[in-house]
């Protein structure tokens, strides 16, 4: 059961404790209704008018031992699930962020969405549920033994009923988790069509038709999501009230039918009726749970097989040669390097390369070219985000492999055409306020925004645990998109890696900022000894460049020096 898994995560002494803590909590609610049993037949037998102590006395100790331990057990399942949850979301972001970055970009947002969130949720808020259905079902494992020893013709009775009852459950509880598999990914879709609604709604506002045809489609997977909940809830019902009546039909049973073909019966039927009807609450809390289960349940394999695909996409990252990727290389290589987009389609598949190029530290580069020919794979190939199909990468004569990766990408400082601008500067390391107020006001945004640069963290006094680190961050963020842009590049500057890639920076700017980007920042930039790889269309300041690369439908060409370009394509 993915649920169980989930939440054990390999600590099966919890499990034991939380089993043996049930036991204690179901035992005693057992050992009680015994107690009160044992109280009423000798009320009914002796007629005594006083207080029987030795049964009072067990009662209240029983009592307290069932307090105790139904109080532990409780808090212990909520605890469990939530350290569960909380693990495996923190192992999926983890695992997310070591995907492999192509496969993550052809993977759905909202299923990693939903995973992530959701379903931990659905968990979590019935954790106190589960914690009630679980020690329900060791109260009914208790009380079945107490009717065993009252009489074992009642128990066999019992546990037919039940077998029978959970056979037809079993095959109910099939139909309904099939419908609650259908029930999660119709909300995935409902989900998906608010997303669409959310993000796109100045597209939706400019256009009746594009609003007229996305109600539509919204209002077709809402209906799809009613109809399949409605079937849900109905077998959840019928489920239910099977149970039930399976429990009322048993009660007859040993009150009408038993007695009369079994007469040493008479004596006990009072205590296995009352036990019966003791145990049809916890009883139809298992029942009931059994449908949060089926939720809980697909939720955890949702989960589970998200953690299964992202583990799959796994990046091959490993120790090894990180040491020999140098701050201070002279030169990256592309040797006969090619990338395809996987497609299922061969006709709309697109190929870049293959490409022989040497980028010298200290260039400044651009590259040009048509839409779609294909700038912003060759930068996912320059910053290793993609991996060559074939021919391969070097750093210093070093072939990039799993093991420099990671040092040789930290080497890179982007901008891409889909830039982030995070809320805080994270892992930027001490950032100087005199660096920071230069570039700031050389962009042109000293006035509207700042760095808050955190004091230095205090050492932790005594027992207490150090604070995470407060992270530097711009003081606003809320700027128009242009300005926004400028301050992404601000903070990839501010990172002082060696090389720094651009895509498409200045298709944003103001006239006046993109002739001081092009004739005043990346010259300041490259006399700070900054290798620079930027995308353009600004064919006004191509000139700026040391070198103009030129890519026409994933074929690459030295513009600027098209004499070096060899006869086997080198360039
Ligand atoms: N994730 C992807 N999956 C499949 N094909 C893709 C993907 N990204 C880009 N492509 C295809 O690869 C080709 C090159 O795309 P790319 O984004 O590199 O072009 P570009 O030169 O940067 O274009 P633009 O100037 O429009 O930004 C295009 O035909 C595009 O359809």
């Amino acid at each position: 059961m993915k649920l169980l898994d989930l939440l054990s995560s390999g600590d099966n002494r919890l499990f034991t404790r939380l089993t043996i803590t049930g036991g204690l909590a179901g035992g005693g609610s057992a050992v009680l209704l015994a107690i009160v049993n044992a109280a009423a037949e000798q009320i009914e037998r002796d007629a005594v008018d006083e207080v029987n102590w030795f049964l009072a006395g067990a009662f209240i100790a029983v009592a307290a031992i069932y307090f105790l331990s139904e109080i532990y057990l409780v808090a212990r399942i909520g605890a469990q699930i939530e350290n569960g949850i909380n693990r495996v979301r923190t192992r999926l972001l983890d695992r997310l962020a070591n995907a492999d970055f192509a496969r993550i970009e052809r993977f759905g947002q909202t299923r990693l969405y939903e995973s992530i969130t959701q379903s931990s949720q659905i968990i979590s808020q019935n954790s106190q549920l589960l914690a009630h259905a679980f020690r329900s079902l060791l109260l009914v494992v208790a009380v079945m033994l107490y009717v065993l020893w009252l009489s074992p013709l009642a128990f066999f009775l019992i546990v037919a009923v039940i077998a029978i009852g959970t056979t037809i459950y079993l095959r109910m509880g099939k139909e309904l988790s099939a419908c609650y598999h259908k029930l999660g990914e119709a909300e995935n879709n409902l989900f998906e069509r608010v997303a669409d609604l959310f993000y796109g709604i100045k597209e939706v506002r400019m256009s009746s038709a594009r609003s007229n045809a996305l109600h539509v489609a919204f209002m077709a997977t809402s209906t799809e999501k009613e109809d399949i909940a409605i079937k849900a809830h109905d077998l959840t019902f019928r489920q239910q009230i099977m149970g039930m009546m399976a429990f009322y039909i048993l009660l007859a049973v040993i009150v009408f039918i038993v007695p009369v073909y079994s007469p040493s019966f008479s004596g006990t039927v009072m205590k296995v009726s009352t036990a019966v009807l003791f145990m049809i609450g916890p009883i139809s809390s298992v029942v009931q749970s059994w449908t949060v289960l089926g939720m809980a349940e697909s939720a955890a394999i949702r989960m589970s097989t998200l953690d299964a695909d992202l583990l799959d996409m796994a990046e091959p990252i490993a120790d090894g040669n990180d040491a020999l990727v140098r701050d201070d290389f002279s030169h990256i290589r592309f040797h006969e390097v090619t990338f395809s987009y996987a497609h299922h389609d061969p006709y709309h598949g697109f190929e870049l390369g293959p490409i022989t190029l040497d980028i010298t530290r200290g260039d400044l580069i651009f590259i040009t070219g048509g839409n779609g020919s294909g700038k912003s794979t060759l930068i996912k190939l320059l910053t290793a985000l993609y991996r060559p199909t074939e021919g391969h990468i070097e750093i210093d004569g070093m072939r990039l492999g799993p093991q420099s990766i990671e040092a040789y990408r930290s080497l890179i400082a982007t901008v891409f055409s889909d830039y982030h601008l995070f809320s805080h500067l994270y892992g930027q390391g001490e950032i100087n306020r005199d660096e920071a107020s230069f570039w700031l006001h050389l962009f042109e945004l000293d006035h509207i925004t700042g760095i808050e640069i955190p004091p230095p963290r205090e050492a932790p006094q005594g027992d207490n645990v150090a604070k995470p680190a407060e992270h530097p961050r711009f003081v606003r963020k809320d700027l128009s998109q242009g300005q926004k842009k400028r301050l992404a590049l601000i903070s990839a500057i501010l990172e002082k890696r060696p090389v720094l890639v651009l895509d498409e920076w200045a298709a944003d700017q103001d006239p006046h900022f993109r002739e001081k980007f092009y004739r005043v920042i990346l010259p300041e930039l490259k006399t700070r000894g900054q290798t620079i790889v930027a995308v353009t269309h600004d064919d006004h300041y191509f000139d700026a460049a040391d070198r103009r690369l030129h890519l026409d439908t994933g074929q690459l060409r030295d513009i600027t020096a098209s004499s070096s370009v060899t006869p086997d394509g080198r360039v």
